[in-house]
């Protein structure tokens, strides 16, 4: 056995029942066991999955102490599942501090990318660097991730835009997923913005004939392994049809469906995200009633941004209309140079103070239906046996204080297990 916990105070499982993600109804509690005399227990097997979950006394009937490689002693501390950020772009260089100054002062986020800035100031500064630079940035940036508790991350490309550059933040991606301690569903996001000098138009061929062939080549070869594609369906980027091509042909080479769409504007990118299937759409502030409706029939799931809704001063998506209408709600830190946080906790206390989520559905967002965003529904996200073994210990002895205590996760994260190893433990940093 790899990794034996126990005498927590409390074990925040988030559910018992055999399900994929949590929405409705079912959205308004966690699972929580709570075991007076000697606490709670998990247990983590060799190959890195739960293999029990109970009292302290249950579980260690069930092996000897000698079994386990490792033991964490939890008294009066909390469990919780590692968390998982359903949306990130964290492979660029060169910061925007000085558009988070335009912003302030009243320039809007569309009229900086109009203007040549945004995006495409991201682009000319990452282009010019090496692999290994980007490489370097990024780890730090991921392990900075894992220090707030999230073990796994959904990382996008897009700051390439042409071919070559994108094929190249690929490749950084995919030696992170390999070298790091995190888990990485790896995103191509070629779609993200026009390049200068094309049309959408021009720009949505050359994805289409071009880049996601040579994907599919780099795939095959297995020398990427991608998971999912994205498109910036938005007003002025890609319109709906254009994202719908790009969005089919990623399909058509198996990737999941995972775009940001009627983010800006009313793009009815739900509905359209919704016929293709997809497996998830981000932001959607300025999402249609039949969009919702779509989006519960097709089982997609909406991940929310409660960060970037906070800096660009967006009205919040109608969360609760998701809900009620049985759609399964995710969040993710949108980590990127226009939004700098890299805290599920941080985005957890946002989703409860801007979005009007109680703490365990912004909980539920930030694990299991995340997971499922991710279309790991089934394996991460809960503390359940046959999971992964993911999990946070928090000193603190009520779960809730992980997204109460704004600012405070470096305080409150004592312990972030990856697959049954210790990834990070607070002390060494001291
Ligand atoms: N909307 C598109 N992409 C990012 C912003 C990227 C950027 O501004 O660099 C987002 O999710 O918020
Ligand atoms: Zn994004």
């Amino acid at each position: 056995m790899r990794l034996l916990v126990h005498s927590a105070r409390q074990v925040v499982t988030i559910t018992n029942e055999d399900v994929f993600y949590l929405s409705g109804r079912a959205m308004k509690s966690v699972e929580v066991l709570q075991n007076n005399d000697d606490g709670v227990a998990v247990a983590i097997d060799d190959d890195g999955y739960i293999a029990a979950v109970g009292s302290t006394q249950y579980v260690r009937r069930l092996w000897k102490d000698d079994d386990f490689e490792k033991i964490i002693d939890a008294t009066g501390k909390c469990v919780l599942p590692g968390f998982v950020d359903a949306h990130t772009h964290p492979v660029w260089a060169g910061d925007r501090v000085h558009e988070f100054a335009m912003k302030l002062a009243g320039a809007s986020y569309l009229e900086i990318h109009s203007a040549g800035g945004g995006i495409f100031f991201t682009v000319d500064s990452t282009v010019k660097c090496s692999s290994e630079e980007l490489y370097q940035s990024l780890k730090d940036r991921l392990i900075k991730m894992l220090k707030a508790g999230t073990t796994t991350v959904e990382c996008k490309t897009g700051y390439g835009l042409e071919t070559k550059a994108e094929m190249k933040l690929l490749q950084v991606l995919q030696r992170a997923k390999e070298e790091l301690p995190i888990e990485i569903s790896l995103t191509y996001c070629g779609a993200h913005a026009v390049p200068k000098g094309k049309t959408p138009e021009e720009a949505t061929e050359i994805i289409i004939r071009d880049q996601i062939p040579r994907l599919k080549n780099m795939m095959d070869q297995k020398l990427l392994s991608v998971e999912n594609i994205d498109v910036f369906c938005e007003k002025g980027i890609f319109d709906t049809e254009q994202s719908r091509r790009i969005l089919q042909a990623g399909k058509e080479i198996e990737l999941r469906i995972n775009f940001h769409g009627d983010e800006l504007n009313p793009m009815k990118s739900a509905e359209m995200g919704a016929e293709l299937n997809a497996t998830a759409i981000s932001h959607l502030e300025m999402v249609s009633k039949k969009g919702i409706e779509d989006m519960a029939v097709s089982g997609t799931v909406a991940v929310m941004l409660p960060t970037t809704a906070y800096l660009m001063k967006l009205k919040p998506p109608p969360v609760h209309e998701f809900i009620e209408a049985g759609v399964p709600v995710a969040i993710g830190s949108d980590f990127n140079p226009n939004v700098h946080c890299l805290a599920m906790p941080t985005v957890m206390n946002l989703a409860c103070t801007m979005f009007g989520m109680s703490m365990p559905e912004a909980l539920i967002a930030a694990t299991l239906n995340a997971a499922a965003s991710l279309g790991r529904g089934s394996t991460h996200g809960a503390i359940q046996k046959g999971r992964v073994g993911d999990l946070v210990i928090i000193n603190a002895n009520k779960w809730e204080h992980i997204i109460y205590q704004l600012g405070s996760h470096q305080h409150l994260i004592d312990i972030v297990v990856k697959k049954g190893k210790i990834v990070y433990r607070s002390t060494t940093d001291y």
